[in-house]
């Protein structure tokens, strides 16, 4: 099944378009937990969350730089064959955010899809076509290009105007239609800019899923996401949530919260589509 299947399985059979963040901190961690050796801190931590909060995902996703800070890449392959074993029906990407010229790409690709074995990765599209063109190669897994990036910055070049089009809006249409001949493009658009979401998805319509990080600790509204960019269906969103799913507790209850926490955006995000629909 190819990451887009499995995507499109999730949304309809769960009802959800929630993508839980794995982003380790260890100082938000329980107490318990922090003595450990980060390796078994992080399996610790996050095979209780997963459990909880699996119910509740479209999408688990993992961000490369808070493992590697740790020098706990094995936690991180360990972690995605684990919820490849217990959760198969909810996918894993890779949020490494790759790119660079197409030999070294090639290498990237590896990495995300044979070393972590991701349904999909995060990358940069600000080479071009030949350093996306190595990830497109694995024809099973899912390449989510960066478009309009959910921080404040993201406007400085992302924004420039070129030949009357912002930067991003080319970034999305050259996505949605030179590179997705294989349905296996998807964008990245912050939460927090729930007018740029609206126009990427008039631009690339309902084929092209958007990765939508920034609700939660930066302060995006699911609501504005849903109504903004749902598809004609209903559904076309992976919205993600890290750190306010992962340290709604710090306490020895720190899965069940976590579940909690996803649980309340999934029914928020629900709600958010019955009441556009
Ligand atoms: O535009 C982007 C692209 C990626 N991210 C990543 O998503 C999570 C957000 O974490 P929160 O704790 O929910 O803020 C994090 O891994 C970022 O690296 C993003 O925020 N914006």
């Amino acid at each position: 099944m190819t990451f887009k299947d499995l995507l499109e399985a999730r949304w309809r059979d769960a009802d959800t378009m929630v993508c839980v963040g794995l982003d380790p901190e260890l100082v938000k961690f329980p107490e318990s937990l922090r003595a450990l050796p980060a390796h078994d801190a992080l399996l610790g931590f996050f095979k209780p969350i997963i459990d909880a909060t699996a119910e509740f995902a479209c999408a688990f996703k993992p961000q490369i730089a808070h493992f590697a800070a740790l020098g706990a890449e094995a936690a991180l392959v360990e972690l995605i064959a684990y919820i490849r074993e217990r959760h198969p029906a909810v996918p894993v990407i890779l949020d490494s955010k790759r790119g660079d010229i197409g030999s070294t790409a090639g290498y990237y690709a590896v990495e995300a899809f044979e070393r972590f074995n991701a349904h999909a990765v995060t990358v940069n599209p600000y080479l071009g076509s030949d350093g996306v063109e190595p990830f497109l190669a694995y024809a099973d897994r899912g390449v989510i290009v960066l478009c309009r990036t959910s921080n404040p910055s993201a406007g400085d070049f992302q924004d420039l105007q070129v030949e009357g089009k912002p930067l991003y809006a080319h970034v999305a249409a050259k996505a949605a239609r030179d590179w997705n001949h294989g349905g296996q493009c998807a964008l990245v658009v912050g939460a927090t800019w729930p007018q740029q979401l609206r126009e990427v998805r008039e631009l690339v319509g309902d084929a092209v899923p958007l990765l939508v990080p920034g609700v939660g600790a930066q302060g995006g509204n699911a609501a504005d996401v849903v109504h903004n960019a749902a598809s004609t269906n209903g559904y076309g969103l992976i919205i993600n949530s890290s750190r306010a799913i992962l340290y709604a507790s710090n306490g020895e209850d720190f899965a069940s919260a976590a579940g909690q926490a996803a649980r309340t955006l999934r029914d928020e995000i629900r709600a958010a589509r019955n009441s556009h629909a």
